[in-house]
């Protein structure tokens, strides 16, 4: 194969018809970012949209803006805005509270449309905050409920008239492999089983195609490719047939039929709007909303190709400039099966990460020894992924993760 050289990078960002969004973002000089897969960049509106909303909205109207500004609007107006990045109606989508306690809304109403059956069918790759929430939920509803895990290749076969939901995150947060979502709905509907996504890690980095693939339920993260900003608030997806079926577990007063009338009994709203809870976080909702117009006239197929076209380069160029420093690819290298990440071994991962950090290159680690590098098409360049190689082959060859400094584990990793 040819080797690449950095001027077959500068060409391919000229071609690259994305290239323009890039000013959409405030990123910072020095810095390459390869970890909005966990917290998106900065859109550059977002800053004075906050600032106007602080200050006008809420200095100057005080109570009056829940009226004037459309505050009570937010959850179902950016639910309609995030409905196209995951194929589904503006009506089947809501933004509110955060991914942890939307799988624990959706896993428990899912139970309660599929009645008969008690098992929860998840993998053992999953996200551990996704596993705690129906271990929570099982124990809570008892009687036999229970959540049986299998590993990710083993879930197609698992799937069977004894499962309720088998409950998935389309892409690995380690290792980036993809489940192949329409193949694993059709097999779940013709054996009964309801089916609950985790697209923390699609949303925005791929096309989603929720309604045409037949899936019932959805949860999914602001912060991530959607860049709302740190603890941005997340969204749910309920398909219209479930949505005055299936039980939401958590009566709040806004998913309330009439909330402020205050009655002392709960009687839910129609649709989407039960599985609201509470107050909705309005300056968070204002940052999330700002993330979600970085993708106005954007195409996602270009989106995908353009993710996947990065981690192609990045696994040729470690291939072409790594070999022999004891990085071992742990991504599947066929684009296809993977989302939009590409993660690496190595016995010392956490040590090299912090001096790929030092250097100006931010990725994370992920326990046991995952270096994990995120691809987000809006805002990274083909000549990025060039010079964080380079960076990383020089981490590499100079064994700078031997400073004690890189040893030293810090709190959020
Ligand atoms: C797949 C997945 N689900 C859920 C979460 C987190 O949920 P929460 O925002 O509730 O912390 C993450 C990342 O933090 C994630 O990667
Ligand atoms: N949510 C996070 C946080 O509050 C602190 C640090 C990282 C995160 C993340 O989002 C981690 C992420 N879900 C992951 O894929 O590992």
């Amino acid at each position: 194969m040819p080797t690449i050289d950095r001027a077959a990078c500068e060409a391919m960002d000229r071609d690259d018809p994305l290239a323009p969004a890039r000013v959409r973002f405030h990123l910072p000089d020095g810095v390459i970012y390869l970890d909005g897969n966990s917290l998106g960049a900065l859109p550059r509106a977002t800053p004075e949209r906050l600032a106007r909303l602080v200050t006008r909205e809420w200095g100057d109207d005080l109570i009056t803006g829940w009226n004037k500004h459309g505050w009570v609007e937010l959850p179902r107006r950016l639910g309609a805005k995030i409905a196209p990045l995951v194929g589904a109606q503006a009506d089947e989508v809501l933004v509110c509270d955060s991914t942890s306690l939307n799988v624990f809304k959706l896993l428990s109403a899912a139970l309660s449309a599929n009645p008969q059956r008690r098992l929860i069918l998840s993998d053992s790759g999953n996200f551990p905050t996704d596993l705690y929430m129906a271990q929570g939920l099982a124990a809570l509803l008892g009687r036999d409920h229970r959540l049986e895990l299998v590993p990710p290749e083993g879930v197609m076969e698992r799937l069977a008239e004894d499962v309720a939901v088998v409950m998935l995150t389309e892409v690995d947060y380690r290792t980036g492999r993809r489940h192949d979502m329409a193949a694993i709905n059709e097999r779940a509907r013709s054996h009964g089983v309801l089916t609950l996504w985790d697209l923390a890690h699609s949303a925005g980095a791929m096309p989603v195609e929720l309604d045409r693939t037949g899936a019932d339920f959805a949860v999914g993260c602001g912060y991530k490719y959607l860049n709302g900003g740190p603890g941005a608030p997340a969204f749910l997806f309920v398909a219209r047939h479930w949505q005055d079926r299936a039980q939401q577990p958590l009566f709040g007063w806004f998913g309330h039929a009439r909330p402020f009338d205050f009655d002392t009994s709960y009687a839910p709203r129609d649709g989407i709007d039960r599985f609201q809870v509470g107050t909705p976080p309005v300056i968070s909702m204002a940052a999330l909303e700002c993330g979600l117009d970085t993708f106005a006239g954007i195409d996602l197929q270009q989106v995908r190709a353009k993710s996947l076209a990065l981690g192609d380069l990045m696994i040729r160029l470690v291939e072409q400039q790594c070999a022999g420093f004891g990085l071992s690819l742990a991504s599947p290298p066929a684009g296809a099966a993977r989302g939009s990440q590409v993660s690496y071994a190595h016995g010392h991962g956490y040590a090299v990460m912090q001096a790929l950090i030092a250097r100006g290159v931010i990725g994370d680690f992920r326990a046991p020894d995952l270096l994990r590098f995120g691809f987000t098409p809006l805002y990274l360049r083909f000549a990025d992924i060039w010079d964080a190689v380079a960076v990383l082959r020089t981490v590499l060859m100079q064994e700078e993760w031997r400073r004690p400094e890189f040893h030293q584990r810090a709190a959020v990793t």
